[in-house]
């Protein structure tokens, strides 16, 4: 039987609610579809600090050397926004584990499923064409990793992009592009800015690899208006780290909540970050309310990306697709919901027991 070894950080505020659920949907499907998980969990971001000082500590950084995958909650929160910015939670845990482990990749993946177009907030004139679109995020360069200063008047970050930083993330959107609607939009600003013309000539160089994707460029401004207005134009959307960060929550706002856009951070060789594309949500953080889909459908990520489990991770997929279908959603996506965090990770178990039962 195959095992594999997994690094869990929950991490703050809503993260350890909702990796409850994720951890839980796990052993369900590892014993459904055979093979074994081995979770450890790991203190960071500013539980850590609490803890032990540091955001990042050794202990938690050799475990994720040592693990297959990395599942991740969410860090940070109002309790440490008081530190020196170097040393709060995001960036002094999140960031330096994407640059160790060179996760370049960053996918997050949006519907709106015709049957669900009520969840989003568009017009259902818009929303009930659907949506599916995946975001295709650089995620170890840009401006999170620029050098950046600060004097008491004046503060700066730079934003740098090399050739081969945006040709690598240039050839997943392309090859992920020919395995959907063989279309890549490509963002950027090259109207403004010296990365985005670089971005546009390597972009088009790659595209020549893939004569069958049609790629069309569009700038960042337009395209955040464009979401709105026709999602269902997009099919691989390519963007640096910063406008991929922003785009990707827009995303999920139109499909119905961040509490639903699950993500894959990925390197050149099948090792993945798997975490929520949303925060650690201090405004309801230990209300029992946090939706866990996010990071139940990273999990499902984790088991395609990292492991080769496609059975097992669209298995938990579907077993979403019908809690949502069934109505049991948290309050993000419906505010007169009753039901909970807990309530949502149990619907989402029962459902895969019965396509499990249907299956024997
Ligand atoms: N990858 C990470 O660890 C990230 C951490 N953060 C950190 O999280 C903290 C809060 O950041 P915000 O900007 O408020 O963004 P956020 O994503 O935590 O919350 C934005 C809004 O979405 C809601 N939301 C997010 N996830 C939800 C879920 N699973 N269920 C229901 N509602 C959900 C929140 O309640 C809030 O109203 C900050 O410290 C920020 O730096 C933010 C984004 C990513
Ligand atoms: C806390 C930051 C690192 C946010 C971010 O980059 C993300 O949402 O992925």
């Amino acid at each position: 039987m195959k095992n594999y070894k997994i690094a869990v950080l929950a991490g703050d505020g809503i993260g350890p609610e909702v990796m409850v659920q994720a951890l839980k949907v796990l052993a369900v499907v590892s014993e459904k579809f055979g093979f074994g998980i081995q979770s450890t969990e790991a203190l960071i971001g500013g539980a850590a600090i609490d803890a032990t000082g540091v955001a990042l500590p050794d202990d938690t950084l050799n475990l994720c050397k040592n693990s297959d995958a990395i599942l991740f909650g969410s860090v940070g929160g109002p309790k440490w926004t008081s530190l020196p910015p170097a040393q709060q939670p995001e960036r002094a845990s999140l960031l330096p584990l994407r640059k160790t482990f060179d996760l370049f990749c960053n996918l997050r993946p949006g519907q709106i499923y015709p049957a669900f177009a009520e969840l989003s907030p568009l017009h259902p004139k818009i929303s009930s064409q659907g949506m599916d679109i995946l975001c295709v995020r650089e995620l170890t360069g840009g401006i999170y990793f620029g050098e950046k200063g600060r004097t008491e008047d004046v503060a700066f970050d730079t934003q740098k992009y090399s050739v081969s930083e945006i040709e690598r993330i240039s050839r997943v959107a392309f090859e992920a592009a020919t395995k959907r609607r063989n279309k890549v939009t490509s963002i950027d600003k090259a109207n403004v800015l010296a990365t985005s013309v670089l971005w546009r000539e390597v972009v088009e160089r790659v595209a020549k690899d893939y004569p069958q994707v049609q790629l069309e460029h569009m700038y960042i401004d337009n395209a955040a208006m464009q979401l709105i207005r026709a999602p269902q134009h997009f099919d691989v959307l390519l963007c640096d780290n910063l406008f991929g960060d922003i785009l990707s929550d827009e995303i999920a706002a139109i499909a119905g909540s961040l509490g639903l856009l699950p993500s894959a951070s990925l390197n050149g060789s099948n090792f993945g970050l798997y975490e929520p594309a949303g925060g650690t949500a201090p405004d309801i953080a230990g209300k029992g309310i946090a939706n866990p889909i996010a990071q139940i459908l990273s999990a499902a990520l984790m088991l395609r990306y990292s492991f080769a489990e496609e059975a097992a991770a669209r298995a938990i997929e579907q077993a979403v697709a019908s809690t949502l279908e069934q109505g049991i959603v948290t309050r993000d996506i419906n505010a007169a919901s009753n039901y909970g965090t807990a309530d949502v990770g149990a619907a989402v178990i029962a459902a895969l027991n019965a396509i499990e039962t249907k299956r024997a």
